[in-house]
This record gives C-alpha cells, structure tokens and sequence, in this order.
C-alpha cells in the first residue's frame, strides 16, 4: 500500500476512557456517538471510530454497539490465558464480548503497574492469536526527551513487538509521549511526525510498513487536523476528549 493510500482510506480514531465512566454516563456518550454517527453516516465514511471501556462495561458498549460502524476494545489484557491468576482478564474472555481491539502497554500500565517492553511485546502476541488488534502504545518520557534519548527509548520499547514475525503487519502502534498525556501539552505536528517516521522505518525494516502509528496525547478537537495532516500520523488514541461524544466526533473528522 503506498503512503497516500494508506492515508486516505483509513484514519483511526480510537477513545481510551481509562478508569472513568459509569452505567448512566456511558448509556449517555453511547448514544450520542450513534445519533451523530447515524445521523451523517457520510462525514466518517473514510474514518474507523473504536471506544475501549473498562472492562466491566464491555456488555454495555458491545449491547450499544453492535450493527453500528463503531468498535470496540479493552484497555488491556492478561498475560495469562487462564487459571489462579486473581483480577485478571484474559484475552479469551475479551473475544465474548467480541472485543476487537486491546490497547496493551500503555504508559499508565508500565509507569503504575511495572509493564516491561517484553511483556507488552506478549500480550501483543497473545492478542493476535485470537484476531484480536492489539494497539501498541509506546512514548518516552519528559526526562527522556530532554536528554535527547526519545528515539532510542521508542527503539527500545518497539524491540521486542518488532520481532513478532508475519503478524507484525496485523498490530496497530501508538505513540503516546508521556509528558504530553493529561497534561495539555501536545507535541508538536513536527515533534510527533519526527517520532512517527522513525517508526515507519523501524516498521518497513520488518516489511510492515502499512501499520497504522496513531498519535496519542492531550489531541483536541482544536489540535486534530495539524496532527493528521503528517504523513505518518495514521489516527488518534484519545482519553480525557473522548468523553465528549461531541468533541471526539469531532477529532474524528478533523
Ligand atoms: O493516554 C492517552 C490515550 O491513551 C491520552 O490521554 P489524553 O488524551 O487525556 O491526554
């Protein structure tokens, strides 16, 4: 697929709602993301809209939105596919709610939760063994970025997902620098293309070089439309926007 292709036939758009919601607020986002998409279906025809809940929510959304063009996911999987492993949630149980998508290594996860690379790269793995896409979120920090290490540290993230072999094409990446999550602060459309075509590279090395990167971090419906226009900036991973049927409709088509 060559990169103009790539570019205008699938922006994807996906909400992350991290630990926020309850029944009453997501029945209330739920269908306003169905009135407006219903409403003008052509307005998201070249867009790919996905929400990942928490997962006690999952039978919600999947009840809400089944037969409509927005997917879902979970926001995380386990490493373990079955037996005495308390809290966790595996990767089989996401498939019956028809989970398509799981965000796996995100910052929050491997800052609160001591997630390494390898494990992300696994839980990647495990994902894609039951069709599922998993969405690889890498980023360096504020203190990376300063001491001139973002490539590297993106380099070293991406290692081990890298080497997932024939299925490396079937993942989706999301560059999330951690400074820029929650805060506010965007990168700039220049500062995430740098990191995203460095990506690309790492990616067309391994003959991926369709993978959609979404960026991810602080992305605003005031701020969308620079950041998509990058050549490699494929998509949004959007958390505390998302909330907002509104506004992240209208990231969506920015
Ligand atoms: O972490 C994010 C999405 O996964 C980004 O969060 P914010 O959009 O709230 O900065």
């Amino acid at each position: 697929m060559s990169d103009e292709i790539r570019k205008s036939t699938s922006r994807l758009v996906v909400g992350n709602w991290k630990m926020n919601g309850s029944l009453a607020l997501n029945q209330t986002l739920l269908a306003g993301l169905l009135e407006k998409t219903k409403a003008t279906p052509e307005k998201y025809a070249t867009v790919q809209l996905a929400v990942c809940p928490s997962f006690p929510y999952l039978a919600q959304v999947q009840q809400a939105l089944s037969g409509s063009s927005i997917s879902w996911g979970a926001q995380d999987i386990s490493l373990y596919t079955e037996g005495a492993y308390t809290g966790e949630v595996s990767v089989g149980m996401l498939m019956d709610f028809a989970c398509q998508w799981a965000i796996v290594g995100h910052s929050e996860r491997r800052s609160y939760h001591g997630e390494t690379s390898q494990q992300v790269a696994e839980k990647a793995r495990l994902a894609l063994s039951q069709g599922m896409t998993p969405i690889v979120c890498i980023g360096e920090s504020l203190e990376q970025r300063q001491e001139g290490n973002t490539l590297a540290i993106i380099e070293q993230q991406l290692k081990p997902v890298l080497a997932l072999g024939e299925q490396l094409k079937n993942i989706v990446v999301a560059y999330e620098p951690v400074w820029a999550i929650g805060t506010g602060l965007t990168a700039t459309p220049e500062q995430a293309q740098e990191v995203h075509a460095f990506i690309r590279e790492l990616l067309r090395q391994q003959q991926a070089p369709q993978v959609q990167i979404l960026y991810g971090g602080s992305v605003k419906s005031a701020n969308a439309a620079s950041l998509f226009a990058m050549q490699d900036i494929d998509g949004a991973l959007v958390g505390g926007a998302a909330l907002d049927a509104d506004e992240f409709l209208a990231i969506a088509i920015a």
